[in-house]
């Protein structure tokens, strides 16, 4: 049994794997990342593995209280992935962006993919038929704008999400979640509709928090898998199994 862990900005995921079946995920919040852990751990006595990717401020050392109990695998860039990376600064690449590029790779082979996370940020990755990683985009997430309106404002309000009674808000909180709401939706829909024109053939995976969301309000038609960074984080590790 491998232990997947993904440390994002907002909050930790993880899933518990046997081969490539889920029998168990979880969601907390980073200042729990120890205690969650161990729960896991006393209820999966047979992981072996535990796999890690942060972008978060977390690193190596929160896990190494584990180090006893299973071989602790927290990936870098020096790992080996499935595909060959066209970033031009592959040293500043995001490992969450690398292992769903590894993901997209495995998963649907010889074929245009375009992988999109909508987390603490949207992250838009290319990975071509031939399996060469171009990069894509990086934008604020959904929470994240209503956020930054608020924190660089002196006078709007920090709003939850609502969807918009129309695009054209006629109250400051109608235009406020019409603008973070519908703009989000609008970048998305926009960004696959400029890689559909130079790329006809190509599958199109979203992923993070927001993708039961935005699933349903997007025009094009996706693969969502909200799972879809943690099954790549075990897929990614059988890749190095194989290929260390
Ligand atoms: N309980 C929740 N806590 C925080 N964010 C949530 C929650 N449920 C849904 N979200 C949405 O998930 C997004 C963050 O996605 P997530 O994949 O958790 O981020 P990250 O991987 O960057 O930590 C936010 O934009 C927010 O709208
Ligand atoms: C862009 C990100 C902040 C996204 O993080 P997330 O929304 O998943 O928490 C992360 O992938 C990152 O720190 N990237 C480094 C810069 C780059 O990928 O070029
Ligand atoms: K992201």
């Amino acid at each position: 049994m491998v232990l997947t862990v993904d440390v994002g900005n907002t909050r930790i995921k993880a899933a518990v794997f046997e081969g490539s079946t889920v029998l168990g995920s979880f969601v907390f919040e980073k200042d729990q990342l120890e205690k969650e852990i161990k729960k896991i751990l006393k209820k999966f006595q047979n992981c072996s593995d535990l796999v890690v990717a942060s972008v978060g401020n977390i690193e190596k050392q929160s896990f190494l209280a584990f180090e006893k109990q299973l071989a602790i695998h927290f990936l870098t860039h020096e790992d080996p992935f499935p595909f060959i990376n066209k970033y031009a600064t592959p040293k500043t690449l995001g490992i969450d962006r690398m292992v769903l590029a590894a993901g997209a790779t495995l998963q649907f082979p010889k074929q245009n993919r375009l992988v999109i996370d909508a987390g603490t940020c949207i992250t838009y990755d290319f990975i071509d038929e031939s399996d060469h990683y171009w990069g894509g985009a990086i934008s604020p997430g959904l929470r994240l704008r209503y956020e930054a309106l608020h924190n660089y404002t002196a006078r709007l309000p920090l709003l939850s999400l609502e969807v918009p009674e129309s695009y054209i808000g006629n109250t400051t909180a109608q235009a406020i979640h019409s603008g973070v709401v519908n703009g989000f939706v609008y970048e998305i829909d926009g960004f696959i509709d400029e890689y559909r024109t130079n790329f006809p053939n190509f599958i199109i995976i979203l992923t993070g928090g927001d993708t039961d969301f935005l699933a349903k309000r997007l025009k094009n038609t996706i693969f969502a898998n909200s799972n879809f960074l943690l099954e790549s984080l075990n897929q990614t590790f059988q890749y190095k199994i194989n290929n260390d």
